[in-house]
């Protein structure tokens, strides 16, 4: 027969005499059920039930009591016993048994007993105390688990409060940022809540894209159409917008919709000079790339605003890119004493959607993605050895980049032009081979416009459209970004497939947003300077080590690339003989044009010629140093038998020159030979390193193009600009006698078309490198 709760309740407590409580039961889980209590009644088959029923009445009961009474701790001891003693001795406080109990509710029956309220309480809800963890463990209370829920919903709450395991939160934000952060902030609005993240800085899980703003000076154009400036720069980091256009307009004004303010790692005022822009922006990443970190910079801007400027700059003003090649050869040359260096470089456009290698200029290139990333698949990648030899390459890019004059620019950049500069630094450590590759890239972006504000003509406008569709889909991947959207559109356009590294990977990124001052383009700084500010909360993944790769050469192959690295030490100081000794040649050359153009001024008769005791070393120094051809002022008869003796000298000692010259050559091919057998045989146990062999165009051709270009280019040969160690005559002498240039690899065995016209037999890759340079890894 069911038994309702409520009847025994009540039986119990309606004082019933015939109502005897049964032997309880205790749950399960209490402590001491198994008594011997319950074994004495188990001959009864409604016993069990019964006694759970009584057990659960008086437990209930006695809290009861507690809640009405506060009796406190006497009252529960008193209860408790009680229980206990129902549990031990199946019997109540009463002292009735379980058999008696049993009988009442046989003969009055559940359904004629009374409900109290309390009873009715007691069924539905736990005893208060029972929903509150008790130090007393003596009940088993199984509550229900709020703070699991609460959890999940982001509540915070004190650890030690919670009975099961809790995941450990990260620290607490407070409310309003916490707010603040879901309803868009994005990583941005996270970095500047947890900690801000300045310039150069990056945790754990990754860095920021630095952004930079530069506002060039007004134009002669722009003062003549009598532009008033709109920019201003302060404190080097705030810049202000104003819209003179609503000067007058009060509503607008007051709405504050004429000006705006933004904030960016530095903003740079018209009067900042080149060096300063690439010491604060660009600087560190050439130092990262050095360590084998990627790097990118790119300027961003309407047409005309002074990208170009920024990045390649003038002859007198050279730019970003120019600095930071000077810059990178520079710090290879105070490092590579350890280890080698080999510097590669390769620079392309995207122009109306599709890539083109800007130094060898041919077939459109198709992007593909390997484990490097997205590749131009054919690009051309040039060894460099000089910065002069880059300037010649980029000034050569330059003129196959597509520009046009514009009405906003005379010579507006057409194109997105991406110059890449691999650097691989290979060093011995140990018995390990370590090689570390860290690539920059500097972007130098076609200028957003209006079609209005450029040309109306088919082919601009066409281009112009193509310019504003990629920067279209990079704005659409910053915001994608931003938002922490797991699709980044990077497919949309062939310029943020190539940024896609930039952007979204392991990279340190520089953004320089170019402004025009003028009121006359307001729209286009509001424009970049809201796309700079967004590009602000875009986090590359984190690079805290270089793209370091360390292999263990068998001992065989360590010993060579010890000796490799030994006989390229070798080469780098027979080198620098051989460039003295044509130093000496050049003067001795040149005295002996002048004592020949001027014979009456007489050759005074030098002490080392005339005195018997000279040996001839002594002589040859004297001759070379010019100290005999420093004419005394007195007159003396010309000797014809002394310039003739003087021109014999000369004569044998351009011979003994000459010879000087053909035994270093002859031991510097030898040692090439050497080294390629060694690079060769290393290659053959390498299948892989065999397919993946890169291109490198010979100097020679590069040479013919750089002669034609030096000319006409905006970027006149280096040299004028930057002092190269050697001059560059007698570097191109010392290629020339050696007849062999650094030639030709190719990328997947493929040859470029510059390759195909300049260089019809295969030739070996050459061994002649300059000082602390190696030939790169097959
Ligand atoms: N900081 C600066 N100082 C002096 N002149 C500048 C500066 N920035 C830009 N200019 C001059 O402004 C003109 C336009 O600059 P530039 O060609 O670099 O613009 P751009 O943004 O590259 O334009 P486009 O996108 O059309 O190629 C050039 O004559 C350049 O010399």
């Amino acid at each position: 027969m069911p038994v309702s709760t409520r009847s025994q309740a009540s039986a119990i407590r309606g004082g019933d005499g015939g109502a005897r409580p049964s032997a309880a039961r205790v749950p399960a889980s209490a402590p001491g059920h198994d008594g011997p209590a319950r074994r004495g009644h188990l001959a009864n088959p409604h016993h069990g039930l019964k006694e759970k029923m009584h057990a659960l009445t008086l437990f209930y009961e006695q809290h009861k009591q507690q809640l009405a009474s506060s009796q406190g701790a006497a009252a529960v001891r008193r209860s408790r016993s009680i229980q206990h003693a129902i549990v031990e001795g199946g019997k109540d406080e009463n002292g009735r048994d379980a058999g008696e109990e049993e009988e009442a509710a046989k003969r009055y029956g559940d359904a004629f007993a009374p409900v109290p309220e309390a009873a009715v309480l007691r069924e539905n809800m736990a005893p208060p105390e029972a929903r509150a963890p008790s130090s007393r463990n003596d009940n088993v209370v199984v509550f229900s688990r709020p703070a699991e829920h609460k959890e999940k919903e982001n509540v915070a709450h004190p650890v030690n409060a919670m009975s099961c395991p809790v995941k450990k939160l990260e620290p607490a934000l407070p409310p309003s940022s916490a707010r603040k952060l879901s309803l868009g902030g994005g990583m941005g609005g996270k970095l500047k809540a947890v900690g801000e993240i300045g310039p150069g800085n990056a945790d754990a899980t990754g860095s920021r894209i630095l952004v930079f703003v530069r506002l060039r000076p007004m134009s002669r154009k722009e003062k003549e159409a009598g532009s008033k400036s709109c920019v201003k720069i302060l404190n080097k980091k705030d810049v202000d917008l104003t819209d003179l256009a609503s000067e007058n307009d009060y509503l607008r004004l007051k709405r504050g919709r004429g000006h705006h303010h933004f904030c960016f790692d530095a903003s740079f005022p018209d009067s900042t000079t080149q060096a300063e822009v690439y010491s604060t922006s660009t600087a560190d990443l050439v130092e990262g790339v050095l360590q084998g970190r990627n790097g990118t910079v790119f300027c961003y801007g309407a047409t005309g605003a002074g990208k170009t400027y920024t990045m390649l700059g003038t002859m007198e003003n050279p730019g970003v890119m120019v600095l930071a090649i000077k810059d990178l050869f520079s710090k290879v040359r105070q490092r590579s004493y350890d280890g080698s260096h080999s510097i590669q470089l390769s620079y392309l456009e995207v122009y109306n959607e599709t890539v083109r290698d800007l130094l060898s200029p041919g077939r459109p290139l198709l992007l593909r993605e390997d484990k490097q990333g997205i590749v131009a698949a054919g690009l051309t990648q040039y060894r460099a050895y000089s910065t002069d030899e880059v300037m010649k390459l980029l000034q050569q890019g330059n003129q196959n980049r597509t520009t046009e004059p514009t009405r906003m620019n005379e010579t507006s950049s057409r194109s997105h032009a991406i110059l890449q500069v691999v650097v691989e630094y290979r060093y011995l450590d140990g018995a390990n081979i370590v090689a570390r590759v860290g690539k920059l890239s500097l972007i130098d972006l076609a200028g957003s416009e209006r079609a209005l504000a450029t040309d109306q003509r088919t082919q601009r406008s066409l281009e112009g459209a193509n310019i504003n569709r990629s920067l279209l889909a990079l704005s659409s991947c910053i915001n994608a970004l931003v938002e922490g959207k797991r699709h980044i559109p990077y497919r949309n356009s062939k310029l943020t497939q190539l940024l896609k590294d930039s952007l979204g990977g392991a990279c340190n990124t520089v953004m320089i947003a170019n402004i025009s001052p003028s009121n006359l383009s307001f729209g286009e700084t509001q424009n970049t300077l809201h796309w700079a500010d967004r590009a602000k909360e875009i986090k590359t993944k984190a690079m805290t080590a270089g793209n370091e790769e360390s292999y263990k050469a068998p001992d065989a192959d360590a010993d060579q690339s010890k000796l490799v690295l030994e006989l390229q030490k070798e080469n780098s100081e027979l080198r620098q003989q051989v460039a003295k000794q044509q130093q000496k040649l050049l003067t001795v050359q040149a005295q002996s044009l002048a004592s020949n153009a001027s014979p009456q001024q007489s050759v005074a008769p030098s002490p080392p010629i005339t005195m018997p005791c000279s040996t001839q070393r002594k002589a040859k120094r004297s001759i070379l140093d010019g100290s005999c051809f420093s004419t005394p002022n007195h007159k003396r008869p010309v000797d014809n038998a002394q310039v003739r003796d003087l021109q014999r000298k000369v004569k044998s000692l351009e011979a003994e020159i000459e010879k000087m010259k053909k035994e270093h050559f002859l031991q510097l091919k030898q040692k090439d030979e050497f080294i390629r057998g060694l690079i060769n045989r290393k290659n053959s146990n390498d299948p892989e390193a065999a397919t993946t062999e890169r291109r490198v165009i010979m100097r020679t051709s590069l040479r013919k193009v750089q002669k034609d270009t030096a000319a006409a280019g905006e970027l006149k040969s280096p040299s004028h600009r930057f002092k190269s160690p050697t001059p560059t005559a007698k570097k191109r002498t010392f290629w020339d006698f050696g007849g062999e240039s650094p030639s030709v690899l190719a990328v997947n065995g493929r040859k470029t078309r510059s390759h195909v016209a300049a260089d019809t037999p295969p030739r070996a890759p050459s061994m002649l490198l300059q000082p602390g340079f190696t030939r790169q890894r097959a």
